[in-house]
């Protein structure tokens, strides 16, 4: 989730629609078209390609309607550039110069000739200002409106409401300018301020000092072999939700995905980073449902217009603070028993601290800070703790959740994906040597990850003057990099919109922000970069390949549409309902035992006591089909 938090909080301002009389929603033929429904949880739905629950979709009406769709945005998007380069929807000023710069627009000027005239103080050009209507972008997940805002003012804006304004970026070279190039004159700015609360001065909200301090003790926690041991993890968590999948593909009930691979990925991040089992796939502790609160809080605030949580009086009667309030003082007290537990296993152990430290009982990366003497006080580090477990939770729960979203409209790519894992995996566990194999796989998760970025926007506020294109900006500009935006370009990707993990080639590298050039951000970019983004590819990686191999997947009859909302990440508003079905062919029913092997510096694998990596029980044992053993 939330550096992973794509945060809009809006001032209360009456709404000022100047949008001129344009339509003011998104319509069905410019949404970007993936099936999904683009409206918030209070809006009459919008479909833009069918939606069937995925048994018989009728591929011929659905072909047609897509190509309509397409041929109507094409046109749109032609006119919308006209309109642009027209000058129509930028404020020039009313100075001599705007007026001059409006007449020379209509005559046909370029655009980029009129910029290079003063403005009316005689200063440099000005930002395209979309002054909106905060109707525009609540009620639905935010970024849709900011996509459509960008086709028509471009890659860099200002969006005002009433007093207040933000700078929306979505052209690549000015993203990787204030993420990378320029980096230091940016800081998370209202990020942090709603985060406080959770994460304090963890990593992610964390800006200056603290964050150089503190990635420095964190970044070599996740080291190689630590990330190839967390594949066992994730085996074992994956076969753990395979369980749950046969109980309901055998009694024929329908499961609701989202849900599942939020807990799938809590029990993940909770052994990962404290070495705690959530258990939350089989259970409903106290501790899970605290999570939850404080998670959906901080998502709750990330949206919410009025930060009714600062009233002083409102934390005591409002009965929700209280509960969060509760909440935190349960993770908190947790967190502290798990640092002094951790402490005294690091004081009675025979410490060889190196690179690759691990410790096989407890590989988490708390036990490599403490190990590495990390000098930090305990609020520190368990704001950092919070902020990981935050960072690797909802993320790859939104991932998972929108690849198999999208797989269900796909089975070409379905088929594919099922192809290549039969044949790489078999019916082992998968190991680290199989992340390199698995290549269409990881492509899929690419893919989906272009679609569906998590966090969809990245939030910077500037700590100085900068020149951001050919803009000057003031030092205090809140700023949203719209990581939606660039990775649906219409004119930097072939069919923007469409699920294509081909456009991937299989012996080309893995995308990321350096060989895309930034116009693709799936882990950001530049020193903040994601510190998890192995990790988390691993983990997404694993899940699907376990799961694809061992069943197919359909949109579960009379489900609810799929529509997006935000809070940190993209979720769906009603859930992902599905059909399960155990495969039957291909051959290969995968049967899943768990043994027990220790991690040889991330390449090799010998068996041990300890360490919960996975491998491949032979064909002919007579195991239950997933049982793992636990350690
Ligand atoms: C698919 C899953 C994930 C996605 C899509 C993702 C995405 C991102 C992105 C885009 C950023 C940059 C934010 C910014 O620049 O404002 C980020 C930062 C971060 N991520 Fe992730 N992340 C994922 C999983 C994880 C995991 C598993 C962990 C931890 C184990 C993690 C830990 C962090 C941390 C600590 C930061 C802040 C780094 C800093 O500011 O120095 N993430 N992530």
């Amino acid at each position: 989730m939330a550096s992973h938090f794509a945060l809009l909080q809006l001032p209360s301002v009456p709404a000022q629609s100047l949008r001129r009389g344009r339509r003011s929603r998104i319509s069905k033929s410019t949404a970007p078209c993936t099936g999904v429904n683009y409206n918030g949880p209070r809006q009459n739905a919008i479909t833009c390609c069918s939606s069937s629950n995925g048994r018989k979709p009728d591929l011929t009406n659905s072909n047609a309607v897509k190509e309509v769709d397409r041929l109507l945005q094409e046109k749109r998007r032609a006119e919308i550039s006209a309109r642009i380069a027209s000058g129509e929807f930028t404020v020039e000023g009313s100075g001599f110069f705007g007026v001059l710069k409006r007449g020379l627009l209509r005559l046909g000027a370029p655009r980029e000739i009129v910029d290079l005239l003063p403005n009316k103080s005689g200063g440099s050009p000005q930002i395209p200002n979309a002054k909106g209507s905060i109707r525009a972008v609540q009620g639905e997940a935010f970024f849709i409106p900011l996509y459509e805002l960008f086709l028509t003012y471009g890659g860099i804006f200002r969006l005002t409401f009433g007093p207040k304004s933000f700078l929306i970026v979505s052209d690549p070279s000015i993203a990787k300018h204030i993420l990378k190039d320029n980096s230091k004159a940016y800081s998370k700015g209202i990020l942090a301020e709603i985060l406080d609360f959770v994460m304090g001065k963890g990593l992610i909200p964390a800006d200056g000092e603290i964050w150089r301090v503190r990635r420095r003790a964190i970044v070599p926690a996740l080291h190689q072999k630590y990330v190839a041991a967390m594949i066992g993890l994730f085996g074992e968590a994956s076969a753990r939700l395979c369980q749950k999948l046969d109980a309901a593909a055998s009694d024929g009930e329908d499961v609701e995905m989202e849900s599942l691979f939020s807990r799938l990925t809590l029990d993940v991040i909770g052994k990962a980073v404290f070495n705690y089992d959530f258990d939350s796939l089989t259970n409903d502790t106290g501790i899970v449902e605290a999570v939850y609160t404080v998670l959906r809080e901080a998502e709750d605030r990330s949206v919410s217009p009025i930060p009714t949580w600062e009233i002083p009086i409102w934390k005591d009667i409002s009965p929700r603070q209280k509960k969060v309030s509760v909440a935190l003082k349960l993770i908190n007290d947790t967190l502290d028993g798990l640092i002094a537990m951790c402490k005294r296993m690091v004081e009675e152990e025979e410490l060889q601290f190196g690179e690759e430290y691990m410790n096989e009982q407890d590989p988490s990366i708390l036990h490599f800070l403490l190990a590495s003497g990390d000098d930090v006080s305990s609020k520190q580090l368990r704001d950092d703790l919070m902020t990981l477990l935050i960072a690797g939770h909802e993320t790859s729960a939104a991932v998972l959740t929108w690849t198999f979203y999208l797989l269900t409209q796909a089975p070409n790519v379905l088929s594919k994906l099922q192809d290549e894992v039969d044949s790489v995996l078999g019916d082992r566990f998968p190991t680290i040597e199989d992340m390199k194999k698995l290549k269409y796989t990881t492509r899929v998760i690419y893919e989906s990850l272009r679609l569906y970025p998590q966090p969809p926007v990245l939030i910077r506020r500037s700590l100085e003057g900068d020149i951001l294109g050919n803009y000057p900006i003031k030092r205090g500009e809140d700023i949203f990099i719209s990581v939606w935006n660039l990775h649906r370009d219409p004119a930097h990707w072939v069919d923007a919109d469409k699920f294509n993990p081909e456009r991937w080639p299989l012996d080309g590298p893995n995308p990321n922000e350096t060989n895309q050039n930034f116009s693709y951000l799936p882990f950001g970019g530049g020193p903040r970069k994601c510190v998890g983004d192995m990790f988390a590819t691993f983990e997404n990686v694993v899940a699907l390949a376990m799961l694809v191999r061992r069943y197919n997947f359909q949109r579960a009859h009379g489900a609810p549409p799929v529509n997006m909302t935000t809070g940190a990440t993209i979720h769906t508003t009603e859930g992902l309902k599905m059909t399960v079905t155990r495969r039957t062919k291909p051959p290969i029913i995968p049967k899943l035992k768990m043994t027990t092997v220790i991690v040889d510096g991330g390449a090799s694998s010998q068996p041990s006591s300890s360490l919960p990596v996975a491998v491949g029980s032979s064909e002919g044992e007579q195991q239950d089909e997933v049982s793992a053993t636990r350690t």
